[in-house]
């Protein structure tokens, strides 16, 4: 496979379960994210956020991950059911995945600097490090890290560092697919914008779809929105729009806490 030529992610009428099971977590879900035109997924704790985004991310049953039991998704021109192992390894390279909790994940005693250029090296062990160097510093940039951080370990860290440094090891091969899932969970309300904000800028030259929490998340990220409920769909497109007009009492509940007190 060389470069992708398709810039988009497509689903369409997705319905996924989790391996070992036939029980629809995520149904008839459908939605396009490509360059300049990101996607956030909201829904309460539970709603199948996490399941679609690993879908997309190529996670596969046998990783534990989801199982496609209806409709389709195609990431970058390629649609996920029936992909190779081959084929999902080459597209793997150019979809950056953030997982929820990623960060829990991270090798404690590995130093930021390693941990971030690891998917490089993991493709390639003899990569030019100057030139890994400069992808690492600028993967840092975007989530607002410091250099000064690139000798710290992990186990130096605080939570919403780690979650930074997880944001940054999903951008580092600069994938034209971007899934980040919860990306400011734990951070510190101060430096959230400013991550939310970097993921703005990155939407502006990938496809992107972010799981958060909040209107003002999805707000700050921009695109449109869907809103998940119990694995369907109760909403979908710029969240002020849906907030303006709800159309579901989930939908209607996530308007009322944006509404100041009387
Ligand atoms: N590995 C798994 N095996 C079986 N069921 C699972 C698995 N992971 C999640 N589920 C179930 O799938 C449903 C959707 O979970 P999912 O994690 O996608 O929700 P979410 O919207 O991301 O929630 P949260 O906001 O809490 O992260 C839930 O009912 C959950 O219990």
């Amino acid at each position: 496979m060389t470069e992708p030529t398709h810039a988009a992610i497509r689903v369409h009428d997705a319905s996924l379960a989790h391996a070992g099971s036939t029980a629809l977590v995520v149904r008839g879900v459908s939605f396009v994210a490509e360059p300049g035109a990101p996607v956030t997924v909201l829904g309460p704790t539970g709603a199948g956020k996490s399941t679609l985004l690993d879908a997309i991310a190529l996670q596969t049953p046998k990783e534990q991950g989801p199982e496609l039991h209806g409709g389709s998704i195609a990431v970058l021109g390629h649609d996920v059911r029936g992909l190779g192992g081959r084929a999902r390894t080459r597209l793997l390279a150019f979809v950056g995945h953030a997982e929820q909790r990623g960060s829990e994940r991270l090798e404690g005693t590995m130093t930021v600097g390693d941990v971030v250029a690891s998917p490089i090296f993991d493709r390639d062990p003899r990569f030019d490090r100057k030139e890994a160097g400069v992808a690492v510093a600028g993967a840092l940039d975007a989530v607002r890290l410091p250099l000064g951080m690139l000798d710290r370990h992990v186990f130096e860290l605080s939570r919403g560092q780690r979650q930074r440094v997880s944001l940054a090891r999903a951008l580092v091969l600069d994938p034209k697919a971007l899934i980040v899932d919860d990306p400011i969970s734990g951070l510190d309300p101060v430096v959230a914008p400013d991550v939310l904000d970097g993921l703005r800028t990155l939407a502006e030259t990938r496809a992107v779809v972010a799981a958060v929490r909040t209107p003002r998340q999805a707000r700050a990220i921009g695109g449109t929105s869907v809103v998940l409920h119990r694995g369907r769909v109760v909403g979908a497109g710029p969240i002020d729009a849906l907030l303006a007009d709800p159309r579901h009492p989930y939908v209607e509940s996530l308007a009322r806490t944006e509404r100041p007190a009387a």
